[in-house]
């Protein structure tokens, strides 16, 4: 029996799709420019379903800014943000941001003759998060994420670790810390690499004390060494909130990197490479000039496939 019936997707039937990936976390795209499509949780879940579905950890609706409900002051602050980003987790659940997500998202624009942009020009992006600036670079997209918080500031400056994470696969409960990047984090510190291919991602990790809308969850290991030619690196595996194990993460990718930096103290590197099951993503700090230390994620994105529903 279908988990997810067909009778689900019949207001869709018809509705011209694309399936996209960055680094091997996928999604579902569906261009709404004239936002008229309401796709329910059930319908997203239907979509996203690898055996009864099109199949993907996410599904991503195109529309106009204007015509989403709760982006309204966005909009008026950002008339120039034209498009947003409506993300929802394979589960139909709604998530704040996606890292892959939106650089996907813009490939997705240009594919579909949306908008057009040049090698080092930007665009502007609505998106649950807030505003994100999405710029053609070398390696794909760069996306300025703009600034992260600690989610229990006073105990991750006390200890560097604030939390405790059981994981299958895992002997023990490890120590972890929490990152907002507009979505939560929490981020597990291991020492070995044999560690973070043991762990048994599928199902969902305990996580105490837990963000208050849930988590996901960054197993995380340093290289050796940490910086090398001024980059520094790190492996990491990722358990998503609404998802389950995928092959990259990248607002996960910055948490972690965040996460890392904060543990090592010191470290000078303002680039870093991080290795995750579907390829490389790159994470730099920089100082854009309001005062706070913006994060930019950059990395591939592809369009793989063009179709139907029904
Ligand atoms: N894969 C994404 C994150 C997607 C949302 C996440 N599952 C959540 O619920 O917050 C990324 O690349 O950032």
């Amino acid at each position: 029996m279908s988990t997810h019936p067909v009778d689900a997707l019949t207001t869709l039937l018809a509705v011209p799709f694309a399936k996209g990936h960055g680094t091997g976390n996928d999604f579902v795209l569906i261009a709404d420019p004239a936002g008229e499509y309401a796709i329910s949780a059930e319908q997203v879940a239907a979509l996203c379903d690898r055996h009864h579905g099109i199949g993907g950890d996410g599904l991503i609706r195109a529309v106009r800014t204007r015509d989403v409900d709760g982006a309204e002051e966005l909009h008026t602050a950002h008339p120039e943000a034209e498009w947003f980003m409506d993300y929802r987790n394979g589960d139909g659940s709604i998530a704040e941001m996606c890292g892959n997500g939106v650089r996907v998202f813009v490939h997705f624009l240009i594919d579909q003759g949306l908008v057009a942009l040049d090698a080092g020009e930007s665009l502007a992006i609505g998106t649950r998060g807030g505003l994100k600036r999405v710029t053609v670079s070398e390696n794909g997209y760069a996306v300025d994420m703009g600034a992260w918080r600690f989610t229990f500031p006073d105990q991750a400056e006390e200890r560097a670790l604030d939390s405790l994470v059981e994981t299958p696969g895992i002997d023990a409960a490890r120590p972890a810390l929490s990152v907002d990047m507009g979505n939560p984090h929490t981020v597990v510190a291991l020492q070995q690499r044999q560690e973070l291919a043991a762990a048994e991602l599928h199902t969902v990790p305990t996580v105490d004390p837990k963000p208050g809308n849930g988590t996901n969850v960054e197993y995380v290991v340093p290289a050796e060494p940490l910086v090398e030619d001024g980059i520094g690196r790190i492996a990491m595996r990722v358990h998503e909130r609404g998802v389950g194990e995928t092959r990259s993460c990248g607002t996960g990718a910055c948490a972690a990197v965040i996460a890392t930096r904060h543990w090592a103290g010191g470290v000078a590197a303002d680039a870093w490479d991080v290795e995750v099951p579907g390829g490389v993503v790159r994470v730099r700090f920089s100082d854009r000039g309001d005062g706070v230390e913006h994060v930019e994620l950059s990395g591939p994105a592809e369009i793989v496939a063009h179709g139907r529903i029904g």
